[in-house]
């Protein structure tokens, strides 16, 4: 079993990192295979893929942590959060592996204390993988298992004067997220799927992401891990960080705002409540 503190959480996310990049190289294999889909009461997809990611993944974190509770999104009501506990989502934007824009991702956070400690996020398709423990991390995804990563420091840019890069879902929009964005001044907006909106903006490559509708813990925890640790800040209303592990509200995210630069969120007013408004529709 591997030890499990704060001095180790760069090794952590190492390890995290090469079970996101097998679960990967499983979606990889079946994402030609006609999958049949099912719609879950959210109104999202989902496919044998992602159970099979999912299998994956479960059996190598109880290979290294067996003691370590793990909420995975296809099998999160048969087990309980613990103060530290894995969460995992073994494909995010499973509506973009079917439709094949390859922005989809797997994410995996471990979580101490309501809070992620380590977290990888990997896009399979798009041949990225970022990683944070105490340092934020990306790398080129090897076309061969085994092979090793060189990993280089990611941090997230100062927010331009003007013309700030938002990022937004490509199928997730609401009216309280558009109204959010248009106070700010936006001069790009770009759509992207899953969890790769807190990497690119980790990365420097976006400012912003606000989200406003619904989303799960397993969405964001990982990619809220990663952001902060490149400098940024994902936070909730009234500036406060996301907070991880509620069984009793289903794991049910509220209103976010990623933001690259942490002096952004002196300028955004997030509404205390999702918004569960008919669905702004673009690009779908
Ligand atoms: N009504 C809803 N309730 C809860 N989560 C929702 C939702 N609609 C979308 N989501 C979440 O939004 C995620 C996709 O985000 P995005 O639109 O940014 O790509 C989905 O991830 P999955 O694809 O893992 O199910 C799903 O968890
Ligand atoms: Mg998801």
């Amino acid at each position: 079993m591997m030890r499990l503190d704060d001095q180790n959480a760069d090794d952590i996310a190492l390890k995290l990192a090469q079970i996101a990049l097998e679960a990967g190289r499983v979606l990889r294999e079946m994402e030609c295979a006609v999958l049949e889909k099912r719609i879950k009461d959210d109104g999202s997809p989902t496919t044998a893929a992602d159970l099979a990611a999912e299998q994956l993944i479960l059996k190598r974190l109880n290979e290294t942590w067996a003691d370590i509770p793990v909420v995975a999104e296809e099998t999160a009501s048969t087990v309980l959060p613990d103060n530290l506990f894995f969460l995992v989502d073994p494909l995010d934007g499973t509506g973009d592996y079917i439709n094949g824009t390859g922005e989809y991702s797997v994410n995996i956070a471990l979580v101490r204390d309501h809070r992620p400690v380590a977290a990888v996020v990997s896009a399979p398709a798009l041949g990225t993988v970022w990683i944070a423990g105490r340092t934020a991390l990306v790398g080129k995804i090897p076309s061969a298992a085994g092979e090793d990563i060189a990993w280089s420091k990611v941090e997230s840019r100062a927010a331009p004067e003007q013309g700030l890069v938002a990022l937004v879902s490509r199928r997730h929009g609401d009216e309280t997220t558009e109204a959010c964005l248009s106070t700010l001044s936006i001069g790009t907006r770009r759509m992207t799927s899953s969890a790769l909106k807190f990497c690119l903006i980790a990365s420097g490559e976006a400012d912003i992401y606000v989200r406003c509708g619904p989303t799960m813990e397993w969405d964001t925890a990982a990619g809220d891990h990663i952001l902060c640790q490149a400098g940024g800040c994902v936070i909730g209303p009234g500036g406060s960080n996301l907070t991880y592990g509620h069984e009793d509200r289903g794991y049910l995210n509220g209103p976010f705002a990623a933001l690259g630069d942490i002096a952004l969120a002196s300028r955004l007013a997030l509404p205390v409540a999702c918004d569960t408004t008919k669905p702004v529709a673009f690009g779908r």
